[in-house]
């Protein structure tokens, strides 16, 4: 098999490769998995009031902003990357002519990504500050990336938007169009209200204060007028490629140090609030994609939303009848018992089919099966659409990492935006800014007459499980709205 061949088969995608089942272990006994569960509960409380936290945090910001270029250089200076490995990435990069990229060479291209030959969505990497343990989500900023960024966005507890500085390039970024603003709208509409806005490249403008200013008054209003509470929205000046203000204050020397006094970006880091778990409620482990395992078998990825996943036991894959045994949970390289609700973890499954694991499938314990809709009600926020949104408009629905052919099959109400309750019943049109529940209906993807079945898919309502209850609804390319699943129809 060349590499090519190599790929699509790992990712699942090509039907005529050869099916290859993989033989099953012995899946451990109940009594066992209850222990483990019951062990891990204990240990995640202690965790929950312990010293040193957990959280995940997606990178975003417009294309060429730094974000791989101070992701790396932090994870140098934290003690992730050694001098080895940074000179090793310095000489790669030079040698194929891109020497200010040897930072985010060590996102762009990890060495574990090149051995398995597959190009991850989203580069997973762990950054540990004082008092936190920090999954890091890097996002790719171009424009056709959005649906990678979505999936980083939705397993993400706070957001790191990385700004350019440089004249031009932060407006270039923040007008319509840019990233930076549909960036921030997406993260907070998927339910995450904690940011942390690094203004990079300060250098670019001879470290100017009056430009850090003026970029953050413009930034300010729209983080207000998007959701995010002030008390939650956090600036920082820095200079990514020289290190400067990254996990230390800005030298004497620096021209940063005869205004700014502030906490450095670690220092906000080592501050960000982690989530409440739910690790008491049901298994829930969504696939966001799916590879060949390191050592063996088959390989998934993905979050922990809801309960604890255990190594040894035989989970359902839903939608289907298929299961598959966990045999192992791998953690950012280490091997793991369990994994409570939060976690982002590969899982390495066996006694499967490769060919019933899809991305966006869910991993759930038998008895706690996740419900399967085809139609339900949503209360959306609309964005900054041209085009109105009117009963029976067709789009894309974005549920983790799925994205499913469907409609708006309803305008139920219109709401206020500030407080939900209903401001007039069935309206005709939603235009830019509204609020509304609407009844969204999957479509099928193809046009194969009636005899075609719509295939529902697993979702459950915001009430029931924050993270399982999330949509953003696309139409031709562009995100037109987000929301929450109220209720389950079909
Ligand atoms: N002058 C200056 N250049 C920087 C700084 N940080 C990053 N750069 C440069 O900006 C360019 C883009 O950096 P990346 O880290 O690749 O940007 P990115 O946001 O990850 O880009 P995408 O992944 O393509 O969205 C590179 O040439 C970097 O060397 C900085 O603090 N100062």
């Amino acid at each position: 098999m060349d590499q090519s061949e190599l790929d699509m088969a790992g990712l699942n995608l090509n039907d005529d490769a050869p099916v290859e089942v993989i033989p099953e272990e012995p899946a451990k006994t109940p009594a066992a998995i209850e222990k483990l569960i019951e062990e891990a509960k204990t240990v995640l409380t202690a965790q929950e009031n312990g010293e040193k936290r957990s959280l995940s945090m997606v990178v975003v910001g417009h294309v060429d902003a730094g974000k791989s270029t101070m992701m790396g250089r932090l994870l140098y200076e934290l003690g992730r990357m050694d001098e080895k490995k940074r000179i090793a990435n310095e000489r790669g990069s030079a040698k194929v002519g891109k020497s200010s990229f040897s930072w985010a060479w060590e996102l762009d291209g990890t060495q574990e990504e090149r051995e398995r030959g597959i190009t991850m969505d989203i580069a997973l990497q762990t950054l540990n500050t004082p008092h936190r343990v920090i999954t890091i989500l890097d996002a790719p900023g171009h424009r056709d990336f959005i649906p990678n960024m979505i999936s980083g966005a939705s397993q993400a507890d706070s957001a790191l938007l990385v700004v350019d500085a440089a004249v031009g390039e932060f407006e270039a970024g923040f007008e319509r169009g840019g990233q930076t603003r549909e960036h921030l709208i997406l993260v907070r509409s998927l339910g995450v209200s904690q940011v942390i806005v690094a203004v990079n490249k300060l250098d670019q403008v001879e470290w100017s204060k009056s430009r850090y200013d003026e970029i953050c008054d413009l930034l300010k209003p729209f983080l207000v007028q998007s959701g995010f509470h002030p008390s939650k929205t956090k600036f920082v000046p820095v200079a990514a490629m020289e290190g400067v203000n990254l996990s230390l204050p800005p030298p004497a020397t620096s021209p940063l140090h005869s205004w700014y006094k502030g906490p450095t970006l670690v220092d906000l880091l080592d501050a960000l609030e982690p989530p409440s778990r739910d690790i008491n409620g049901s298994l829930r482990f969504p696939i966001s994609n799916v590879f060949k395992g390191a050592t063996s078998g088959i390989a998934v990825s993905g979050r922990v939303c809801g309960g604890v996943i255990v190594a040894g036991e035989r989970l359902r894959i839903v939608p289907g009848d298929e299961s598959a045994t966990v045999k192992a949970i791998d953690n950012d390289g280490d091997s793991i018992p369990w994994a409570g609700a939060g976690s982002n973890v590969n899982l390495t499954l066996t006694g499967v089919d490769p060919i019933s694991l899809n991305v966006g499938s869910v991993l759930c314990r038998p008895g706690q099966i996740v419900p399967l809709a085809s139609s339900f009600t949503a209360k959306i926020i609309v964005f900054d659409i041209q085009i109105p949104i009117t009963a029976g408009t067709s789009v894309e629905l974005f549920h983790h990492s799925r994205d499913v052919p469907a409609s708006i099959s309803r305008l139920i109400s219109l709401l206020d935006r500030s407080n939900g309750s209903v401001v007039k019943n069935k309206p005709r049109v939603l235009t830019k800014g509204m609020s509304a529940e609407v009844e969204i209906s999957l479509r099928n993807a193809t046009y194969s007459g009636p005899a075609s079945r719509v295939l529902p898919i697993p979702l459950e309502p915001f009430s029931v499980n924050k993270d399982m209850g999330r949509i953003l609804i696309r139409r031709g390319g562009e995100t037109i709205g987000a929301g929450v699943v109220l209720e389950l129809l079909t």
